[in-house]
């Protein structure tokens, strides 16, 4: 029997995984940096799937999520954090501790920057909270497609936020896929030998349920634009699976009864708009038919309740 196929543990009772080969390598990847750097956009690109929102609306990210790359050499799994910002209310603290914690409890850090703009404070920010770890970190400059020809001094500003550390650096677009072979190569190098964590062919360790509602609130985000910004949390109520159709009920709930009229829109067009575009994304993920069934409900303040916010998934993850 081929050892590296035969089983070593048991997730659940039946997902097996196959015990690692000689030399492969395996750990987790946390990839940092400040709102709209482009992270879910990587995280989705290096996995093949999409599994994080993504939208031009900054700190679209709120929890942190995995995304699992196995390759012949080894197992990445990666932690998209939301953007480090300076906090200004309760959701704001608790995603920012929790991206800080990632930094010290992964393998390697993969700081990402926007290398299109020039560097900012925000970028600077990120670096001071970075130079108090003992965690590896990779400088990847992003967005790589937008950069002019001549972008020496836009990348010297970023190469100077390792001040006197030598991080190693990657050039990519997340968007075109360009470099990302490369700094997978870099990751896997940086890595040490490991264990399979999660079966090979696994993306994420997410329920498909939370996507889902990710799916959906990216859809308030983009179709909503200013009007709704970060107000929003979707939670899936009720999922009803038959052999022809996957329904599902979900609750999109906001603080003020205003906000709840622009969701909704006029004669429920919003909404339905709404609607379809997350229904097809939701299609695209789970591989059937969809029905979508949404509700729109209003609690007041709810990013500033510990309790309404563990109700809607966010906690300290300590
Ligand atoms: N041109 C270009 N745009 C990119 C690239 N990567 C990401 N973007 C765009 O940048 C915006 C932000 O991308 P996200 O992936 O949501 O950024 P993020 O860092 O996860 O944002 P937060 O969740 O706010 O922390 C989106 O409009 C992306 O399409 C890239 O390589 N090139």
């Amino acid at each position: 029997m081929n050892n590296a196929l035969e089983s070593s543990q048991n997730i659940a009772g039946s997902i097996t995984i196959p015990l690692a080969p000689p030399g492969f390598k395996s750990g987790f990847i946390g990839i940092i940096g400040r709102p709209n750097v482009g992270k879910s956009t990587l995280m989705n690109r290096l996995v093949g799937q999409k599994i994080a929102i993504t939208s031009p609306v900054a700190q679209t990210t709120r929890n942190r999520l995995r995304g699992i790359l196995t390759t012949d050499r080894a197992q990445m799994i990666f932690l998209d954090t939301p953007g480090i910002h300076k906090p200004h209310h309760e959701l704001g603290r608790i995603l920012v501790k929790n991206a800080t914690n990632v930094i010290d409890s992964v393998d390697i850090v993969l700081f990402i920057v926007d290398s299109s703009t020039p560097v900012g404070g925000g970028d600077r920010y990120v670096a001071e909270l970075l130079a108090r770890t003992e965690t590896p970190i990779i400088l990847g400059l992003n967005k790589a497609d937008q950069q002019p020809d001549d972008a020496s001094e836009l990348d010297g500003g970023y190469l100077a936020l390792a001040g006197d550390r030598d991080w190693p650096v990657q050039k990519f677009s997340a968007i075109e896929g360009t470099g990302l072979n490369e700094l997978q190569d870099r990751l896997i190098d940086t890595l040490d030998p490991g264990p399979y964590y999660y079966p090979p062919d696994l993306v994420t360790d997410q329920p498909e349920r939370f996507i889902m509602g990710e799916l959906i609130r990216e859809q308030v985000l983009l179709l909503t634009r200013q009007e709704i910004p970060h107000s929003v949390a979707v939670v899936i109520e009720r999922v009803e699976e038959t052999e022809s159709i996957t329904r599902v009920f979900a609750a999109i709930n906001v603080e003020r009864p205003s906000q709840k009229g622009i969701i909704i829109g006029k004669n429920g067009s919003m909404l339905k708009t709404i609607g379809s575009a997350a229904r097809v994304a939701i299609q695209k993920l789970i591989e059937g038919e969809v029905f979508l069934k949404l509700f729109v409900k209003v609690e007041p303040k709810w990013r500033e309740s510990r309790s309404l916010l563990a109700d809607f998934g966010y906690r300290d993850e300590e």
